[in-house]
């Protein structure tokens, strides 16, 4: 599915947090949102989500506007998963991501063992399966972390909008979470803080100051003037002898 933002503003407390941020994303792409703290990312994904109240813009899913579809439509469409994802205390992590599925539940088509299934399926995607009776309150920040992206995998939307989806997860989880959202047939936006996970997209889109500064393929966007300029660190750009994969060490620039 494609998604499209059209000028898409936030402000609050008379600055904006987020302003005039238009971007395309094609079907099946992975775009990482980067950029330093307090950029805007996680409000971009919020109003791309329509889920920031006060938020100016359009955001088309398929050329559908956003604003005229119901929740449960969206939802059908498009899931999120926010930094501080909280349920209540008292769910099993099989009924935080049984939530995933009320997008597709009606009176004519109520909860059935298909659903059960894909709650399986999902779980185990993230390899949780074995933890699917523990209660929420009783797992660690990664687990709460996958639990809630096979929660949102479990909406099976067509796009999937992730806040840094990795930064509760060990190296392993890590990869293995790469390597899952690399390989579903989904459209994938995510702010992440990893440029060397970010090299890994299809495309990196840079925030600087609530504005989209750069968006464009990962060696084209990380320009060593780029990364001085809005990251502060300078770069050397390696190659992986295993696999000629590039990655990045970083030098943090001298304040002055
Ligand atoms: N409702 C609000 N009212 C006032 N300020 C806000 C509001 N929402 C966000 N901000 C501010 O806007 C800026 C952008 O916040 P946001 O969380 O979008 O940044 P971010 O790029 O995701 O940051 P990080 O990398 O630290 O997660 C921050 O300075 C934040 O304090």
């Amino acid at each position: 599915m494609r998604l499209a933002a059209h000028g898409l503003e936030f402000h609050a407390q008379g600055r904006a947090i987020v302003a005039d941020v238009s971007l395309q994303v094609q079907p099946g792409e992975t775009l990482a949102l980067i950029g330093p703290n307090g950029s805007g990312k996680s409000t971009l994904l919020r109003l791309l989500a329509g889920l920031q109240p006060r938020g100016r813009g359009q955001v088309l899913l398929n050329d559908r506007p956003l604003q005229r579809m119901t929740r449960r439509e969206i939802a059908r469409c498009l899931a999120v998963v926010e930094q501080q994802a909280e349920t209540s205390d008292s769910l099993t992590a099989w009924q935080v991501v049984q939530l995933g599925r009320t997008p597709w539940l009606s009176a004519l088509s109520p909860f059935g063992p298909a659903d059960a299934d894909i709650i399986d399926e999902s779980l185990a995607a993230l390899g949780m399966a074995g933890m699917a009776e523990r209660r929420w309150q009783t797992l660690s920040g990664g687990e709460r972390q996958r639990v809630q992206i096979a929660r949102a995998l479990a909406q099976r939307p067509q796009i999937l909008l992730l806040d840094e989806p990795t930064n509760h997860l060990d190296i392993h989880h890590q990869l293995a979470l790469s390597r899952l959202i690399a390989r579903l047939p989904l459209t994938v936006v995510m702010a992440v803080h990893d440029l060397n996970h970010a090299m890994t997209c299809d495309r990196l889109a840079v925030m600087s100051a609530g504005r989209l500064v750069a968006c464009g393929p990962p060696r084209d966007v990380l320009t060593p003037d780029r990364l001085r300029e809005i990251f502060r660190v300078n770069a050397t750009l390696l190659t992986d002898p295993a696999d000629g994969a590039a990655l990045l060490r970083f030098h943090c620039l001298e304040e002055k």
